[in-house]
């Protein structure tokens, strides 16, 4: 299965509607991909809070969504098109990530259910997503979590026991705790014995620098590739009987002692 981890440079010198173009020629041109990943608010910048009510958009006929589900059918690829603004009908904004099939057809949404900022931008802007959500491709099943989720590992047990095999997690991680997102992402591989496919932005927007080195970790916890800081187009090949195989020989999983009450001292 071939994953490509597009790692896009947010400038805020690019307008968004360039940028959507741009990034959508680039997902068409990934044919022979099975898998082609995007960064968390791509279109916007994860950081550009200020920018969030304007470019917030629906998931059904927004202009990322229907650009997205025309560059999947072009690539022939499933697309993880990282997350977009979302504006609900009912009104609050969601961080939702998208999975389109090879068609063109929307078949999975995540909102972000941990929201990053302590009080400030996304965290007071945003509503938080309420539900785990695992999508099951020819291949594989994928788990889906973005950026700050990825601090939360009961999420992703949650997501291994929806039968999640390959963790996705699109991001606009801060360069400043590269060394978290890391040692996070391997954390998480290790303890779910999944892969991570971890596809962050570069360049620095609304002053924050981004981390880049988006990268690939196996259930074992290697780092089968790792990108740079800057854009980058980053292809790995992941074996998904691997993730059966690694909790096979080393059952960790299967030793879970579940329902230990919390002490209220
Ligand atoms: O947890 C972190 O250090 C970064 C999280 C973040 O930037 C986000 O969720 O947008």
């Amino acid at each position: 299965m071939r994953a490509t981890l597009l790692q896009i440079d947010v400038d805020p010198a690019e307008q968004v509607a360039d940028r959507r173009e741009r990034v959508a020629a680039l997902v068409a041109a990934q044919r022979g991909a099975d898998l082609v990943v995007l960064p968390e608010l791509w279109p916007v910048g994860a950081f550009a809070a200020d920018d969030f009510a304007a470019e917030a958009e629906p998931v059904d006929g927004g202009p990322t969504a229907v650009a997205m589900a025309a560059a999947a059918r072009a690539a022939g690829a499933w697309l993880h098109a990282g997350s977009i603004v979302e504006r609900d009908p009912e009104g609050p904004l969601y961080n939702t990530s998208l999975l389109y099939s090879p068609d063109g057809e929307l078949r999975a949404a995540y909102r972000k259910i941990h929201r990053f900022g302590f009080d400030e931008g996304e965290a007071a802007l945003m509503a938080g997503g309420r539900e785990i959500v695992a999508a099951r491709l020819p291949q594989t099943v994928l788990g889906l979590a973005t950026c700050y989720d990825l601090r939360f590992p009961e999420q992703f047990r949650l997501l291994v026991d929806a039968g999640a095999e390959v963790l996705v997690v699109p991001a606009g991680w801060p360069a400043r705790r590269r060394a978290h997102w890391r040692l996070l992402a391997q954390a998480r591989a290790v303890e779910s014995q999944a892969y991570v496919v971890a596809c962050g932005t570069a360049g620095t927007h609304a002053g924050v620098e981004q981390a880049g080195h988006s990268m690939v970790v196996d259930p074992w916890g290697e780092v089968l590739a790792e990108a740079g800081p800057g854009e980058q187009v980053l292809t790995v090949d992941l074996d998904p009987a691997r993730v059966a195989a690694t909790r096979a020989d080393f059952p960790v999983l299967r030793d879970r002692v579940l329902g230990i009450p919390t002490p209220r001292p």
